[in-house]
């Protein structure tokens, strides 16, 4: 209520300067003198990046026009100007005025404005220097601490010296100082970071993450990505970019996405946490090669999928699930998850539901599982769309970010060219569903076995092995690979093939909004009509 008394009355000030012509106002670009001539001028507070007192001898100098006038006082309020494809950028609007009380009072209320949003004040940030193209030093220092800076927000910035460096780290330091954790690098450094956080909250509250039931408690501490790695699917995803400028844009705004997060169990071992893609079979084998390619960039993954897609091995096995049958969505539905998700938020107080009746206890979950047994050549279980430069609308366009389920894709044995097909459709507009050898699942938990540990390595000898390779001894030419596969957890691979997988409905949340609807509309308005105060 006080925010919107103080933006009515600003407003109210505001049509009477515009009306009495009485300010002058200086735009830095072509679209906001249009907009000045229109004379209407709109940002939302929730919008505005910093207010400060314009150096009145650095604009002097740069613009030749004011040079002459005396005795002029000015703010200049700095914004977030969207742009195509979900690309944000910092913008500003200088405001002229003859009187320096005047001046004063419309910073000072812009500034208690300002303080009214709840935007992070205090933040840990941990950069990986070898992520992507090795730039994360680099990006964090030109593009995003000036901005942070200019917000007023402090950081404490750590540098990573080896993998896992920030997990362990987050583990010591003392988290309840900082409004989030902001991780520059790709999706391995912010799962590392997630890991770091999660851990840490269930560490502290006394939970074992080694039981795959046990009720995991919800990370309230934000994580922020400046994406500065190969893939970046789970920035991608989110935000609808892969820019570390928009990203920082979304953190000063204070920005808040929930997101589920799967975990991974081996035999009542806690293996990982997962938020993009769990994969077997194709992916798996794609990160395993590439891993020893790293020196490569992000090129890695192009010379290991390509070798990988020659190899065409297809891998037998058993999966069980448990369908999500608590969401309205499918994975073959045509709307995508956006921002302000209805599905998403119905999932939310579900969860707020559940929590009242029963705390932290957590009940039995007899819900039917379903069996399929099969040879695949991938096993695909993405929480979330896993849109990425690459892959623009992801490998399930239609999953959620926080809807508590995952989408489980089974691609089985086919011949190389359908499996290029479908490889193909990842990178257009297609659907990815509609071929015979691909099903697709929403899930809330599920579990895989390898046909390998089924039959408990008894069958298999040692002669045998020798005699057909690491080959399908009954059909040597089938490429059926009697060696497992690796799973592909988010970009890092897992020891054990034989995996149990758990959805945690929006076990944490980032500094993001989801990618936003009618983006195309809203920045033609946007250019129509400068949203200026
Ligand atoms: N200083 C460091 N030296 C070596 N490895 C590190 C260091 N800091 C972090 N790592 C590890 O590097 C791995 C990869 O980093 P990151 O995800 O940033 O880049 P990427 O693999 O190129 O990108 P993507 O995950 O998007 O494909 C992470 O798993 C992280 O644990
Ligand atoms: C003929 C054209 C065929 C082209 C097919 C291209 C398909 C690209 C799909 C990319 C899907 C990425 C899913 C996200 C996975 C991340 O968690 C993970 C860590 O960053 N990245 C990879 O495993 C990297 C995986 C990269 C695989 C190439
Ligand atoms: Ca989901």
């Amino acid at each position: 209520r006080v925010s919107a008394l103080v933006l009515r009355r600003l407003s109210a000030i505001l049509m009477w300067i515009l009306s009495n012509a009485w300010f002058e106002i200086l735009y830095r670009d072509r679209e906001s003198v249009l907009a000045w001539e229109q004379g209407l001028c709109f940002v939302p507070t929730s919008e505005i990046i910093a207010v400060e007192e314009t150096d009145l001898n650095k604009k002097q100098r740069n613009s030749g026009k004011w040079q002459k006038m005396a005795k002029l006082h000015a703010f200049t309020v700095y914004y977030v100007k969207k742009a195509q494809n979900h690309r944000w950028r910092c913008s500003d609007v200088t405001f002229w005025c003859v009187d320096e009380q005047l001046c004063n009072q419309w910073i000072q209320a812009l500034k208690e404005l300002l303080e009214l949003q709840t935007r992070p004040k205090q933040l840990l940030v941990y950069i990986n220097p070898y992520g992507g193209k090795r730039q994360g030093k680099r990006i964090y220092e030109q593009k995003v601490a000036p901005l942070f800076s200019l917000a007023s927000i402090s950081t404490d910035v750590f540098v990573t010296e080896r993998a896992n460096h920030a997990k362990d780290n987050l583990f010591e330091v003392n988290i309840n100082k900082y409004d989030g954790v902001v991780c520059v690098g790709g999706d391995g450094m912010f799962s590392e970071v997630m890991h770091g956080l999660i851990g840490r909250m269930q560490k502290d509250s006394g939970i074992d993450q080694n039981n795959p039931k046990a009720p995991l408690v919800q990370c309230n501490i934000r994580i922020g990505i400046i994406p500065a790695g190969s893939t970046d699917c789970v920035c991608y995803s989110t935000v609808g970019i892969s820019d570390p400028v928009t990203s920082a844009l979304h953190i000063i705004l204070g920005d808040s996405q929930p997101l589920d997060v799967s975990s991974v169990h081996h035999n009542n071992t806690f293996l990982k946490y997962t938020v993009s893609l769990l994969g077997y079979g194709f992916y798996g084998d794609v990160l395993k090669d590439s891993e020893k390619k790293r020196w490569m960039g992000p090129m890695r993954y192009d010379y290991s999928g390509f070798k990988t897609f020659l190899s065409h091995h297809c891998y037998e096995g058993t999966i069980s699930f448990q369908p999500a049958k608590h969401t309205l969505g499918s994975p073959r539905d045509k709307d995508s998850c956006r921002t302000g998700c209805h599905i998403c938020r119905q999932s939310e107080q579900q969860l707020a539901e559940q929590r009242k009746k029963c705390g932290l206890k957590h009940e039995e979950d007899e819900e039917e599982w379903k069996v399929i047994k099969g040879k695949f050549l991938a096993i695909n279980a993405v929480n979330m769309s896993c849109a990425c430069p690459r892959s623009p609308k992801g490998l399930s366009p239609a999953a959620h970010l926080a809807d508590g389920s995952a989408d489980l894709i089974l691609v089985r044995k086919c011949s190389r060219f359908d499996f290029l097909r479908y490889l193909v459709r990842h990178t257009n507009q297609d659907d990815q569903f509609d071929f015979s050898f691909v099903d697709v699942y929403r899930v809330k938990s599920f579990q895989f076995t390898s046909k390998l540990l089924e039959d408990n390595e008894s069958d298999v000898t040692d002669i045998g092995k020798k005699h057909f390779g690491q080959f399908c001894r009954d059909h040597p030419a089938c490429c059926c690979n009697i060696a497992n596969s690796t799973w592909n957890c988010d970009g890092e691979t897992l020891d054990s093939s034989a995996i149990e997988v758990r959805v945690h409905c929006q076990l944490m949340k980032l500094f993001a909004r989801g990618i936003e609807e009618n983006h195309k509309e809203a920045v033609s308005n946007q250019s129509r009509v400068e949203q200026l105060l």
